[in-house]
């Protein structure tokens, strides 16, 4: 056995010295690469660069190793080289655990400075006001629809959408003892109680259900306290030495959450791109239609069509629509002007790389 390993062993240790030796050239012509932008004053993150890299890796890829691999490995050797040109920062919906601290390193790696907000508002708000170079705020979930506060948030700030993620939410039940003796209360953020609802009501029906800020924020209840289970990421349980009592417990099990990158910057076309727009119209019959007619001349597809109903201002409804394409794809421009004519209000979010999740 040992006098079959050894060799193979031997290959490992000369392959991963011939990788570490690569991966500093690479890192190296990083640094060139931050020297020239320092010299222009231009961004250090660039979505759309890296998109292709991540894209192209799996395009290449001849395996034995998955692309959802190998695009894991490379996300952090790009993240790892961006720090060394600059370490962003980017706000999200804390504290630490949460889904949305997921979200920043699925998007940016680990080389990232975290910076955990009490609220979406406070990520808009640290990332305006330029604490944050970006922002990571959850946009939609797959059962629970639309987050709203996201979207009225959206409406007013100056910042842009510059990248997309999506990841899978899965939410465990968790305790001090990973067991449920002894516990009175389950705490957890509101949608994730709506996520579980029906298996709550089948395992534990007569078990109080208190909503809380966040799923962290119930996971560090449940450490503290062995009258509360939490039901959170098993990220945040670990965080806090929580023991699980059961895991997977989200209704759908293809449950995701889609959250965007929100900053000062414009990324250019990747090729596989999505464009986010709010608009609304007068509300008299057939205003949708005719509002969206250009899409459809253009050849331009719809990936998302959502309404808010408006708080202040002239109109009933702002319409959330995401496209596909880049602004700056000609027939996405030529149907945005079209689009720009019919609206009473038009707003473009901005064009960022589709997720690659
Ligand atoms: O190509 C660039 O602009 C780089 O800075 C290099 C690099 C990389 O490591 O590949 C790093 C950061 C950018 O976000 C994109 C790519």
């Amino acid at each position: 056995m040992t006098d079959k390993l050894k060799p193979l062993r031997e290959k490992i240790d000369t392959i991963d010295a011939q990788i570490l030796a690569l991966l500093n050239q690479r890192a190296a012509v990083a640094q060139e690469v931050g020297h020239v932008k320092a010299e222009t004053n231009a961004p250090v993150f660039r979505p759309e660069r890296e998109a292709q890299v991540l894209r192209g890796v799996a395009d290449r890829n001849p395996g034995p190793l998955g692309n959802l691999e190998v695009q894991t490995i490379f996300r952090e050797i790009m993240s790892a080289c961006r720090a060394l040109e600059k370490r962003v920062t980017v706000a999200y919906l804390g504290p630490v655990g949460t889904f949305s601290e997921q979200a920043v390193y699925q998007q940016f790696g680990r080389a990232v400075e975290g910076l955990p907000c009490a609220s979406i508002d406070e990520v808009f708000r640290a990332t305006e006001a330029g604490t944050a170079e970006f922002g990571v705020v959850p946009v939609e979930n797959s059962s629970e629809g639309a987050i709203n506060r996201t979207l009225d948030l959206m409406l007013q700030t100056p910042l842009i959408i510059s990248g997309e993620v999506a990841i899978a939410v899965h939410h465990s039940l968790m305790s001090k003892t990973g067991a449920m003796d002894g516990v009175t209360v389950i705490c957890a953020h509101s949608q994730a109680l709506a996520q579980c609802q029906v298996w709550l009501n089948q395992n534990y029906p007569h078990v109080e259900r208190r909503a809380v800020a966040s799923n962290a924020e119930a996971a560090r209840m449940a450490s503290v306290d062995p009258t509360i289970a939490a039901i959170a990421s098993e990220i945040a349980g670990m965080q806090y030495s929580l023991g699980v009592v059961k895991g997977h417990i989200q209704d759908d099990p293809h449950n995701r959450t889609r959250f965007a990158i929100i900053g000062k910057l414009q990324p250019g076309p990747s090729g596989s791109d999505h464009t986010s727009l709010v608009l609304a119209v007068p509300n008299k019959a057939g205003a949708v239609y005719q509002l969206l007619a250009p899409l459809a001349k253009h050849g331009v597809s719809m990936t998302r069509f959502e309404s808010r109903p408006a708080r202040v201002g002239t109109w009933e409804y702002y319409f959330y629509v995401d496209i596909e394409g880049h602004v700056q794809n000609p027939s996405v421009t030529q149907a945005l002007d079209e689009l720009r004519h019919n609206a009473a209000f038009f707003k473009v979010l901005g064009s960022y790389p589709t997720s690659l999740t």
